[in-house]
């Protein structure tokens, strides 16, 4: 389980996470939903120690990680596909895999076989230029990629942001088989609520820094779309 405690975050002298409580259940797919600026990307990156926290604390399994640096989270088992994807866009596919390495025990320092056959695309590009593929192909490098560390929550940031429907498909199917199949816990952050009600178990809105609303995914209202989802 991971959990964040009446988490609060600042930049400057604005208050951009507010005493925030959120529980993450172990193997399930939490999808974080709100509108623009609301706090979803601060939120995922407090989790990764990207921004500090004013007060409260984030557990996982019962342990606090706050005290572990940026560079330390993924060894604790957080995968991070930042939004935007942030792949290297000179180093070639293979190289920009590799960045992960370093954080994998010694002796195990090679590409997990299953990522390449989660992604057979990425296996037939790995001397190609990240800044050569398109921006699916993109996407699927940064899954992979915060894939390499073999995490046991992935966290990803908007992966449908700018993606075609049949890549947004794929993609969809990709993070089932992480999520349902290998049990792996998924940390979703998405606008797109179709997308978001096919992957989710549960729920949370933010709003202005704040959990408004959260539960199972089906129990998420007409009510609550209107006042915290739709523009
Ligand atoms: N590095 C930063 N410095 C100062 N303010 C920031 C910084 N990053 C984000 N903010 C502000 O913090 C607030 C929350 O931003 P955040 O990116 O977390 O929201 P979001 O819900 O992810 O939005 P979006 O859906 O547009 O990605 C916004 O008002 C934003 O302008």
């Amino acid at each position: 389980m991971l959990v964040l405690d009446t988490v609060n975050q600042y930049y400057g002298q604005s208050h951009t996470l507010r005493d925030l409580s959120l529980d993450i259940p172990t193997g399930e797919c939490t999808v974080i939903m709100g509108r623009n600026g609301v706090g979803k990307t601060t939120l995922l990156q407090s989790i990764m120690g990207i921004n500090p926290l004013a007060s409260g604390r984030i557990m996982l399994d019962g342990q606090p990680i706050q005290g572990h640096s940026v560079e330390a989270r993924p060894t604790l088992g957080l995968g991070y596909v930042p939004q935007g994807r942030q792949i290297f866009p000179l180093l070639s596919v293979q190289e920009n895999l590799d960045i992960g390495l370093p954080m994998r025990p010694r002796g195990q320092r090679q590409i997990p076989s299953y990522i390449f056959e989660l992604f057979p695309v990425l296996k037939d590009m790995l001397a190609r230029r990240g800044g050569d593929l398109s921006g699916g192909q993109q996407q699927q490098l940064a899954i992979a990629r915060a894939l390499v560390i073999d995490p046991k929550v992935l966290l990803l940031d908007e992966p449908t942001e700018g993606i075609q429907p049949n890549v947004v498909a794929e993609i969809a199917g990709i993070i089932q088989k992480l999520n349902k199949d290998m049990g792996m816990t998924v940390v979703l952050v998405e606008q797109k609520l179709p997308f978001a009600r096919k992957l989710a178990d549960r729920f949370c809105i933010l709003d202005r820094g704040q959990t408004v609303a959260q539960g199972p995914m089906e129990a998420l209202t007409g009510d609550q779309v209107k006042a915290y989802l739709t523009v």
